[in-house]
């Protein structure tokens, strides 16, 4: 069990970088185009295999926003964790406290599972404001802010997540945790933030996405 510490719940309504950066154990990835962060073990074996379990017995088909004809784009399993369970909710305020940002502006934490073969080709975590999507997914909350996401579990070969742009590959590591700002110093979407979550070669690889959102959510 995670133990229950009770963090004060952050105000702010934007992840601020120097904050972020100030954490132990943090790494910075080196970028001019975007602000991208590492901290290993942010979650323990044990959180992880907590976070699988549930998503393994609640998933469903992964969607996508704006869909772009290539019925391969997205092929992995995604789970809407439930915030009414306790170990769910305490695993939210520590994403929460780790990025700075108020409860409020979070999107619930998704999980997402891929087994061999699957994959989430080159996207950005913000909706195109041009796309048709937009308006249903932005209306109320705005685009996405920050993503955290953290790996669950490593599996046996395969399941990246390549930065594109900037030439940055992560390899999978149980509890490491990656936070990127999707915008620009000026708010703007930041298209150096594309990623690849790429095939799993060999085993199945758990993940958790957890996305801020300009106003609060919901
Ligand atoms: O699984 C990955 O490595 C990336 C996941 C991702 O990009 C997403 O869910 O938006
Ligand atoms: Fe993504």
């Amino acid at each position: 069990m995670t133990p229950i510490v009770h963090l004060a719940s952050p105000t702010a309504t934007d992840g601020d970088p120097a904050r972020i950066g100030a954490h132990p154990r943090i790494q910075r990835v080196p970028s001019r185009d975007l602000t991208l962060f590492i901290q290993r073990a942010f979650l323990t074996a044990q959180d992880c295999a907590g976070l699988i379990a549930r998503i393994d017995a609640q998933r469903r088909p992964s969607t996508i926003a704006d869909a772009n004809g290539d019925q391969y784009f997205r092929t992995s399993e995604t789970c809407d964790l439930d915030h009414g369970d306790p170990f769910v909710a305490a695993i939210n305020a520590r994403l929460d406290a780790f990025a700075g940002i108020a409860t409020a502006h979070g999107e619930p934490i998704q999980g997402q599972r891929y087994a061999v073969g699957q994959e989430f080709k080159a996207h950005t975590d913000y909706f195109d404001p041009k796309g048709a999507d937009y308006p249903r997914y932005c209306s109320v909350a705005g685009n996405r802010t920050w993503t955290l996401m953290v790996y669950l579990n490593a599996p046996a070969a395969g399941g990246a997540t390549r930065f594109t742009k900037i030439g940055k590959t992560v390899q999978p590591e149980t509890g490491k945790l990656l936070a990127w700002n999707n915008r620009l110093p000026d708010g703007q979407p930041n298209p150096a933030s594309i990623h690849h979550g790429m095939k799993v070669r060999s085993g199945v690889k758990h993940v958790i996405t957890k996305w801020y959102r300009e106003r609060p959510w919901g």
